[in-house]
């Protein structure tokens, strides 16, 4: 049995009247791909944000290694290891690609402007932005201005400035949104080799095509809770999953 690296215990956020999120216990294991799966509104995005801290529960805890993170700020937790791509608010348009990862690489290794009067420190920062440039399948790309990159460079751009942070744990929702259908396996390529190279990874996903291909777990939520958790083609057989997904069609299908 894997090690659990992050933990919910009873989490639930309202909105005035509304539960969002209701009474969520989960696991997600060290080396595991877990996809959590549920309809529109059901509540994923904003279970993302009380993991990451962008969110504080009305109720319920966190635990990350097992220590209680309940009550730190997103940035303590991107500290201790855990990493969240923001849907594009984090790149910078008007820098090249190759300066928005450097950037991000910086940032993390807290590294000022005085690393520029260090040549072995402006080396090795230089080396570990090429590293991830070619992990993202952006080489080809690095001086261009991330503005004009198309919107599919763009997330993997986000991507590669999540990955420059180096987390143990990455926390990654519809990383495929607006990309069209051909730059979708290139996305499955990166985050397959992601996780081969030790990275935990949760995922937001609708595409059925590429949850299948990349998911050693499922979570499935509606309504705010947890309706299952486990093997995916067990998840997927359930009754009350398909259910769920009127009649059964949705975990069956290629989707959008
Ligand atoms: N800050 C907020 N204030 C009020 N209601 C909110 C807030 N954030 C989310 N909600 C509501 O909580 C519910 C869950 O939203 P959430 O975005 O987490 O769903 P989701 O499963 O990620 O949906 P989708 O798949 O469409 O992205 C929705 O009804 C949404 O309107």
């Amino acid at each position: 049995m894997a090690d659990t690296l992050i933990q919910t215990e009873n989490l639930s956020i309202s909105f005035g009247a509304h539960k969002a999120v209701n009474n969520v216990s989960i696991s997600l294991e060290k080396g595991l791909f877990t996809t959590i799966l549920g309809p529109n509104g059901a509540g994923k995005t904003t279970l993302f944000n009380l993991i990451s801290g962008l969110l504080k529960p009305t109720e319920g805890k966190i635990y990350f290694k097992g220590t209680d993170i309940t009550g730190l700020s997103p940035i303590e937790r991107v500290k201790m290891g855990m990493g969240r791509s923001f849907q594009l608010t984090n790149v910078f348009s008007r820098l090249t690609t190759f300066e928005n990862v450097r950037l991000s690489i910086q940032a993390h290794q807290e590294v000022g402007y005085k690393m520029f009067t260090d040549y072995r420190k402006f080396k090795s920062l230089n080396d570990k932005t090429h590293e991830i440039l070619e992990e993202v399948l952006l080489k080809d790309k690095k001086d261009f201005l991330a503005g004009e990159l198309s919107h599919g460079e763009q997330r993997k751009l986000e991507l590669g400035m999540v990955l420059a942070l180096q987390p143990e744990v990455l926390l990654l929702d519809e990383p495929t949104a607006g990309m069209s259908i051909e730059e979708v396996p290139t996305m499955i390529d990166i985050l397959n080799k992601t996780k081969e190279k030790g990275t935990t990874i949760i995922l937001i996903e609708h595409k059925m095509d590429m949850v299948k291909a990349l998911s050693d777990k499922l979570i499935i939520i509606v309504n705010g809770a947890k309706l299952v958790e486990g093997d995916p083609e067990e998840v997927s057989q359930n009754p009350e999953v398909l259910k769920a997904y009127l009649g059964g069609g949705v975990l069956n299908e290629p989707t959008t």
